[in-house]
């Protein structure tokens, strides 16, 4: 069996956010405890209802936010302890693309001069004519004229701002893209174009991506594998076609059962109650999912269960799967 190469490998990773409430003050568990690994090539879904804590994993990452504990090693050096000349190296080799692509371009300058930003900050073009030919270069790649360096972000249609938002975390090479939320702001078709432009990136240049998604669906057609969210755990991870085949935890069946267009064969008996994650107020104990799971058993009320491996290299955070 070829070893897969790790790019990125997370390592209990935890946040919480103290939140005023009432008059009181309450801590969310944002991120729990969270482990997995990226590999070279592969796009790793994250998927969870809001509020799960996909957007926090993605920003300690770039350290936009603190982490409290944990790792984060990026080939194999900890991203959490780098100091500032790292961090700027680090910087260069993880890239973010956001939900909103306009509130990311700067509306005064040019898409050209976007694209370029991040390779004048650090310096990597050797004269004006390499910038022009690689921004250039980088508008082709994500299917966009090379004219539109020219022109204004308000001058474009919201898709076409998406693909000068990847564009600018294509230039220079990155080695990881962590695309949060991507395509939710766009309309349907403009969302399949988008990913099917992500897609044949990743076979072309061999992209590298955490993509982080509330919608299944949309994770399902592009990642390699997939991580799933529930409030701030992670409960299951495997290889796509896996996990939406088989699906083992009883809150992925539930989101697995929530998009009707998946193939998903298995179905948890009795049904389950879709419902609502409780109140991120409320301190709870034992498994997470357990008073929306419908073959919780006493211990899952009081023993928080913790990720194990099954066959395949599937992992399941349940006492019962
Ligand atoms: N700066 C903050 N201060 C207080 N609480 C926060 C902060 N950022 C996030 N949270 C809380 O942490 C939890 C996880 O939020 P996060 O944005 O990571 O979730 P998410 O899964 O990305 O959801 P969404 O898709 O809505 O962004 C939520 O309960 C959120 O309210």
């Amino acid at each position: 069996m070829t070893k897969h190469e790790t790019i990125l490998e997370l390592h209990n990773l935890r946040k919480t956010f103290t939140a005023r409430r009432a008059g009181k003050s309450y801590e969310i568990k944002a991120v729990n405890d969270v482990s997995f690994d990226v590999r070279r090539g592969e796009v790793l879904g994250i998927v969870g209802e809001t509020g799960c804590g996909k957007t926090t994993i993605g920003r300690t990452i770039i350290r936009l936010t603190g982490a409290d504990s944990g790792e984060a090693l990026l080939n194999g050096s900890d991203i959490f302890t780098e100091n500032r000349r790292r961090m700027r190296d680090m910087r260069l080799k993880v890239r973010m693309v956001f939900q909103d692509p306009y509130a990311s371009l700067n509306p005064r300058r040019s898409i050209g001069d976007s694209v370029a930003e991040t390779g004048d900050i650090h310096g990597v073009f050797k004269n004006r004519q390499e910038r022009a030919d690689l921004v250039a270069q980088t508008l082709t790649q994500v299917g966009l004229n090379p004219s539109f360096a020219e022109r204004f972000p308000h001058q474009l249609s919201g898709g076409q701002r998406q693909r000068v938002g990847i564009a600018r975390a294509l230039l220079p090479t990155p080695e990881l893209i962590i695309a949060d939320e991507p395509v939710s702001a766009l309309d349907v078709s403009v969302q399949a174009q988008v990913l099917n432009l992500l897609t044949d990136l990743k076979e072309e240049m061999g992209l590298t991506m955490l993509f982080i998604s509330h919608d299944l669906g949309v994770v399902a057609q592009i990642s390699d594998r997939v991580a799933v969210m529930y409030m701030g755990n992670l409960v299951e991870m495997a290889d796509g076609d896996g996990l939406f085949a088989d699906p083992r935890h009883p809150y992925t069946q539930l989101l697995i059962a929530s998009v009707p267009r998946l193939d998903a064969t298995k179905r948890i008996s009795g049904g389950i109650e879709k419902g609502e994650p409780p109140s991120r107020f409320t301190q709870l104990q034992g498994c997470p999912f357990h008073d929306r799971c419908p073959i919780a058993t006493d211990l899952c009320r009081v023993e928080r269960p913790l990720l194990r491996e099954l066959e395949g290299g599937r992992k399941v955070a349940c006492h019962n799967a």
